[in-house]
């Protein structure tokens, strides 16, 4: 199944990109002047294989959740409880996502791929505008990353299969684009080491505060990822090992959703760095996969930048977010949907008698 949706994913198509670059050209602006907006339009034409590509709309957001074996490590000030019961409050509608995807118009998916504790009873969905759960439960977290692979390679590929399965439906179901969230409480360490594999950065130029931890942390943190790729040597070239040796189960099953977004031809809207973590790894199963991601925004985490380079992504928004969820994805949606507007909306110099310099 996986391997499938990997060779589905085909490369952009040049027609349609150069279509939308003539267009663009020829719409009542000054040639450039709408920015990164002409860039972005161009590369999602290029993945709709259309000019004008569809709008991106309706949006939906998936937030894969799951708990990690190195929180006993101490790399995050946070009880693992939180995880299931930040769960419960976006049940609720009650997380900053909940308010940044009512104010988008998307509703919400969370998505149990992993959590280690109980989850809260979910109120009654039934009432309208709340979030849908899904329970796609791998594992109860995954294992310590210090001590052994965090994941096997069989629950590795589960958790992928989780998020192309949610993908698969949530595009079934008219999804235009996706969002991605996390949550996972010490999910910033697997991004951190897994950001370090794929790019062959240092572990001090990928890892960051997370939930904001102090000095000793920070440095002890570091540790834990440099000492994580010291056991595991993982191989950039084997990115399911990879997610296996040392990623997450939200981690792996962003992967999967990014695959099977890209070999459908709809778009991807990144958050923050557990997002470009797992983006890496979609791209190195999948090097054109690249063509359906759009980077929502430039989280305060180093390693997402870092992930950003590699995937020679540019970040719409430049907002030192560090909450992940899908926030920053979530407040980048209307920069998306503008850029696509502009190809369907805006008169040409010529349909609407305007002089051209
Ligand atoms: C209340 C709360 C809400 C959150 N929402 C997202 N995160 C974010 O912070 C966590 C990762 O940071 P670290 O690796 O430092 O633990 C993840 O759960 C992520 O989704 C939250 C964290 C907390 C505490
Ligand atoms: O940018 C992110 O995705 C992020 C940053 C800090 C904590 N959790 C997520």
């Amino acid at each position: 199944m996986l391997e499938s949706t990997i060779a589905a994913i085909e490369p952009p198509d040049e027609s349609a990109m150069a279509a939308a670059r003539e267009l663009q050209g020829r719409l009542t602006k000054p040639a450039g002047s709408l920015g990164a907006l002409e860039e972005l339009s161009v590369r999602l034409a290029g993945l709709a294989g259309a000019c004008p590509p569809p709008l991106p709309e309706p949006a939906a957001v998936a937030i894969f959740a799951g708990d990690h074996g190195v929180h006993a490590q101490r790399v995050t000030p946070w009880p693992q409880e939180v995880t299931a019961q930040m769960i419960g409050n976006f049940l609720a509608g009650g997380a900053v996502v909940n308010a940044f995807a009512r104010q988008a118009g998307a509703p919400v998916t969370v998505v149990d791929v992993g959590v280690a504790t109980p989850l809260p009873d979910a109120p009654d969905t039934a009432a309208g505008g709340l979030p849908r759960l899904v329970v796609a439960n791998v594992r109860r977290g995954t294992r310590d990353l210090t001590v052994t692979a965090a994941l096997t390679r069989d629950e590795a590929r589960a958790a992928v299969q989780a998020g192309t399965r949610v993908a698969d439906e949530l595009l079934d179901a008219g999804a235009r684009i996706l969002v991605t969230g996390d949550m996972g409480i010490g999910n910033t360490t697997p991004a951190a080491a897994l950001i370090a594999a794929f790019t062959g950065a240092d572990p001090a130029e990928t890892t960051g505060r997370g939930t904001g931890v102090d000095d000793p942390t920070y440095a002890h943190k570091v540790d834990v990822v440099r000492a994580a790729l010291r056991r595991h040597d993982p191989d950039p070239a084997d990115p399911l090992g990879v997610l296996a040796a040392v990623g997450g189960l939200e981690h792996a099953a962003l992967t999967g959703l990014i695959l099977a977004a890209a070999a459908r031809r709809r778009p991807v809207l990144l958050d923050g760095v557990i997002a470009v973590s797992a983006a890496l790894a979609a791209v190195a199963l999948a090097p054109a996969a690249v063509g359906a991601l759009v980077a929502g925004h430039r989280s305060a985490e180093p390693g997402a930048t870092v992930g950003l380079r590699h995937l020679g992504l540019d970040p719409l928004l430049d907002l030192g977010l560090r909450l992940g969820e899908g926030t920053g994805a979530l407040l980048a949606l209307p920069v998306v949907t503008g850029a696509v507007r502009v190809l369907h909306e805006v008169a040409t110099f010529d349909s609407a008698g305007v002089a051209e310099k």
